[in-house]
């Protein structure tokens, strides 16, 4: 069970109650999950992979409709149900790489011949001070053709993208992993003087700990799809003894392996199952796809 952060209130940025989601109704992901964080935090949201970082940060987004409009809300609206909320910019999620879902081919990578310019430009109703700003802190050349750039140039591109609005919520899913060590730190401090000047909220899915001790104030830990451990970073006790975060979160997912190793049953025996005979059950067939 999660440590209850004592600042959840009523003014609370982010509100997940009672959730429950499944990809495949058998194996259900989150069962009863919760979650409350305050307007104006930086929440790190850590965990083993697989643990349902990503499918957090979807299902907070509004990809996927989770019960009813009040177990996931954002900004006191439902996250799902409201459109609004990602038309008007004030929800943004940053995750991915680049792509988009064709047919049977799955995740396709976007390779059409633009320039960034056309791509920040295309961008409508955007405050031009703060493109110039984003575009100066993520040093885009706008010359760039984005078919012939760096994953960490077309990064870049996408992170300024997702960030020309001034979103009152963002959600970020690894995207500063292909960034240069300078491009990381200026975008951490961009984003923390958002928080602290707009009162943003941002929740961070990472595995890359350097420089975050400070700059997060809260910790969610999920482990296996249940919330372990919501706190200010500030009061994690380990953090007072530990070298730095990385050695925390290290234990606490080791603790975790420790745990699984020990709880691991034999395997049950071969049961048929309803799908057996579907078309949509995995074949060698299916080899031809990857
Ligand atoms: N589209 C999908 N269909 C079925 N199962 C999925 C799908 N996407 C994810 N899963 C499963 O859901 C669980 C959580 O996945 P998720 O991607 O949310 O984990 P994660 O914590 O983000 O992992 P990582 O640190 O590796 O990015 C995993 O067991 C994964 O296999």
């Amino acid at each position: 069970m999660a440590e209850k952060d004592a600042t959840a209130s009523g003014d609370d940025a982010i509100r997940v109650s009672g959730m429950q989601f499944a990809y495949e109704v058998e194996d259900p992901i989150f069962f009863d999950f919760n979650l409350d964080l305050p307007a104006g935090s930086r929440c790190l949201l850590v965990g083993a992979n697989g643990s349902g970082k990503t499918t957090l940060l979807k299902i907070l987004a509004g990809k996927h409709m989770v019960g009813g409009k009040n177990v996931v809300q954002v900004l006191s609206r439902s996250a799902f149900h409201d459109t609004q909320l990602v038309c008007s910019g004030d929800l943004s999620y940053l995750g991915g790489s680049w792509s988009k879902t064709v047919g049977s081919a799955g995740e396709v990578p976007l390779q059409g011949d633009f320039s960034a310019e056309h791509m920040i430009f295309g961008v409508e109703g955007t405050d031009p001070v703060r493109r110039e700003k984003l575009i100066d802190l993520l040093d885009i050349n706008l010359q760039w053709r984005m078919h012939k750039v760096s994953d960490g140039q077309k990064r870049r591109v996408q992170i300024c993208m997702g960030l020309l609005h001034p979103f009152k919520v963002l959600l970020l899913d690894e995207v500063t992993v292909d960034l240069d060590v300078v491009a990381r730190m200026d975008l951490l401090e961009f984003f923390k003087e958002e928080c602290d000047q707009r009162g943003a909220t941002i929740v961070y899915a990472t595995h890359i700990f350097d420089g975050l001790e400070t700059w997060a104030t809260h910790l969610a830990y999920i482990q296996d799809g249940e919330l372990n451990r919501l706190s200010k970073m500030t009061d994690i006790e380990e953090l007072k003894t530990s070298p730095n975060l990385l050695s925390v979160v290290e234990s606490w997912l080791r603790s975790e392996i420790k745990l699984v190793k020990k709880k691991k049953k034999p395997v049950a025996p071969w049961k048929p199952s309803p799908f057996d005979n579907s078309p949509f059950r995995s074949s060698r067939h299916m080899a031809y796809y990857r």
